[in-house]
């Protein structure tokens, strides 16, 4: 399944690819810089995309890791998923965070994330006086142990 979201080119994205799945099932569009950087180990950075989104009502984008680029590199995106709204209009950006050990040299083109489309429920709010009762309660943060029983 797939719905149209629109796509805007900013000047410094022309000439890049659009974000694409890299294989026909892939669940993420693999998004690429638009600007050569290098993060320092630690640091964190904003990485341009050169793409702004309109998408649908009842929709989001996810900003997800790629996998490779943590296990080798030690690169991940600090707030994963990253949230991007219907309603944001602004550049999409990639924000990076160097856990490894050597500075990652990225170059504009070179794919840095991933895009997950998903649906959004919104919540409205009924306030209760009492919650009901569950075998769970207040058990929480490890109350359930740890092991498997073998
Ligand atoms: O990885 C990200 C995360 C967010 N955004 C953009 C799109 C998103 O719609 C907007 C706001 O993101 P978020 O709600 O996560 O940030 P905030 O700190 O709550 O900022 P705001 O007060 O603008 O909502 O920033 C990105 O481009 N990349
Ligand atoms: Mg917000």
């Amino acid at each position: 399944m797939s719905i149209p979201v629109q796509v805007k080119r900013l000047a410094h994205g022309a000439g890049l690819p659009l974000p694409a799945y890299a294989t026909s099932g892939a669940a993420g569009m693999d998004a690429v810089s638009a600007e050569d950087v290098t993060i320092v180990p630690g640091s964190r950075h904003a990485v341009a995309t050169g793409l702004a989104l309109a998408i649908p009502e009842g929709y989001e984008i996810q900003v997800r890791p790629r996998s490779g680029l943590a296990l080798k590199h030690g690169i991940t995106v600090p707030n994963t998923p990253g949230t991007i709204d219907s309603d944001y209009r602004g550049e999409l950006k990639v924000i990076l965070i160097n856990h490894g050990t050597d500075p990652f040299v990225i170059a504009r083109g070179d794919r840095v994330a991933q895009l997950v489309l998903a649906p959004v429920v919104q919540a409205t709010w009924e306030e209760v006086e009492e919650l009901d009762a569950t075998t769970r309660g207040e058990g929480g943060f490890g109350s359930t142990g740890g092991h498997a029983k073998l």
